[in-house]
């Protein structure tokens, strides 16, 4: 794939950046700033940043890790419901309540930075974060992860100068006014999640029990881990681990529960299973040294997975907004690039998945390519593009 064609910068720039909640919405956010002050550095400009956030968000903690200054505002979770009565609960009464003092707190923060452009990456912070740039007039852009355009981007649409979205086949779905400004950039993706390891995931999470001989299996639920994958995979441990290696991120919260399952392991097994809550700073190793993975198929996974060009059985949140994990399953399967586990998840199920995977090297290899063919590397210079450009 081409790189995307890159402008001479100005002299300064000033960006605030809002978006997060998830790893979702935060990493393509971080990866654009981390980008734009790189670009500045070498070009010897000035950048500045700051990030607008809740207390509670993965920006939060992600944000000072990166020396970015870092802002709160007020927001409100508003949670879908298939009968639009039940949107009326009082939970999304009193949270829709304190987007306006989300706006008022967004709208003094913009006025103090006084940024060249908004940059929202979705997530409930950037609602208010969005209608205060609009409401001080600065140049707004949008960046959707998702197929179809998320909550809080929908609400946002309207109020942007440019959308960018991760796949071409979002334009079609975009509301007619917001098409006609939207540009395909991707989904970023932080560049060290390219640069992994395999001997270093071995050193790090000392993987002395694992057989080389065999390959390795990744299993991650996202970052809160996936009770429905943790079963199927415990369940499933047994035949799997007689043929694979097996790296298992359960969630922080479901390690205990995933302990007894390792403990009735035969011993000559046992070594074979590293299990995890959360991997943090060793994703990009891990990632490496994983031959297949088994996944929720979040937008920011399968953009890392596809870049990367791993085969992947993919089983979707059913619950995900408007059925999108479901979606960006099938849309890889149809690919060839993943297998896509929809409906009833099973033990069963998931052995019948991976058995050829597992089995067939060069299988392995073909569904590989087929990934790494939708991945889309330079996302993250296509998007700084279309902020540059969105300046006044
Ligand atoms: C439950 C829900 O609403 N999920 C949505 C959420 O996904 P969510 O943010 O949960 O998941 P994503 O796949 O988009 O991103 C997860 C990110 O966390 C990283 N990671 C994960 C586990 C771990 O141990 N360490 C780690 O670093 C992954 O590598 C990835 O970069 O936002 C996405 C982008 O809008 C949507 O597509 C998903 O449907």
């Amino acid at each position: 794939m081409q790189s995307a064609d890159r402008s001479s910068l100005p002299r300064s720039f000033r960006l605030i950046v809002s978006g997060g909640g998830t790893g979702g919405h935060t990493y393509p956010a971080l990866t654009a700033v981390r980008t734009l002050r790189d670009r500045f550095a070498a070009d010897g400009g000035t950048f500045d940043v700051l990030w607008i956030g809740t207390v509670e968000g993965l920006e939060a903690r992600v944000a000072p890790i990166e020396g970015i200054p870092f802002a709160t505002v007020v927001t409100g979770k508003i949670r879908r419901a298939a009968n639009p009565l039940k949107m009326l609960s009082l939970a999304n009464l009193r949270d829709m309540a304190r987007v306006p003092l989300g706006i008022a707190q967004a709208r003094k923060i913009i006025r103090g930075f006084a940024p060249d452009v908004v940059l929202a990456t979705g997530g409930y912070v950037a609602v208010p974060a969005g209608l205060a740039a609009r409401l001080c007039r600065v140049p707004l852009v949008l960046h959707e992860q998702t197929v179809r355009l998320g909550l809080a981007n929908r609400r946002l649409a309207g109020s942007a100068a440019r959308v960018a979205v991760s796949s071409e086949s979002t334009l079609p779905l975009l509301p007619e006014s917001v098409r006609s400004s939207a540009v395909v950039t991707g989904n970023p993706v932080r560049p060290e999640v390219l640069t992994g390891h395999p001997g270093k995931a071995v050193a790090a999470l000392g993987l002395t029990g694992f057989d080389r001989r065999l390959p390795t299996l990744y299993v991650t639920g996202g970052a809160q881990g996936a009770q429905q994958i943790n079963a199927g995979v415990g369940d499933a441990l047994p035949w799997l681990l007689e043929r694979v290696n097996v790296i298992h991120q359960c969630g922080a919260d479901n390690v205990e529960s995933m302990r007894r399952y390792a403990a009735a392991l035969p011993d000559a097994l046992r070594g074979r299973y590293h299990l995890t809550g959360f991997v943090g700073s060793e994703l990009p190793d891990v990632l490496a040294l994983a031959d297949v993975v088994v996944s929720r198929s979040g937008a920011g996974t399968l953009a890392e997975l596809t870049a990367l060009g791993k085969p992947a059985v993919f089983v979707p949140l059913a619950s995900s907004a408007g059925g999108e994990q479901a979606h960006n399953a099938r849309h890889l399967q149809e690919a060839g690039a993943a297998v896509a586990l929809l409906g009833d998840f099973t033990a069963a199920r998931l052995c019948g998945a991976l058995e050829p995977l597992l089995a067939d090297p060069a299988r392995r290899a073909r569904m590989a390519q087929r990934a790494r063919a939708l991945g889309r590397p330079d996302a993250a210079d296509r998007l700084v593009e279309v902020v540059l450009s969105a300046a006044t």
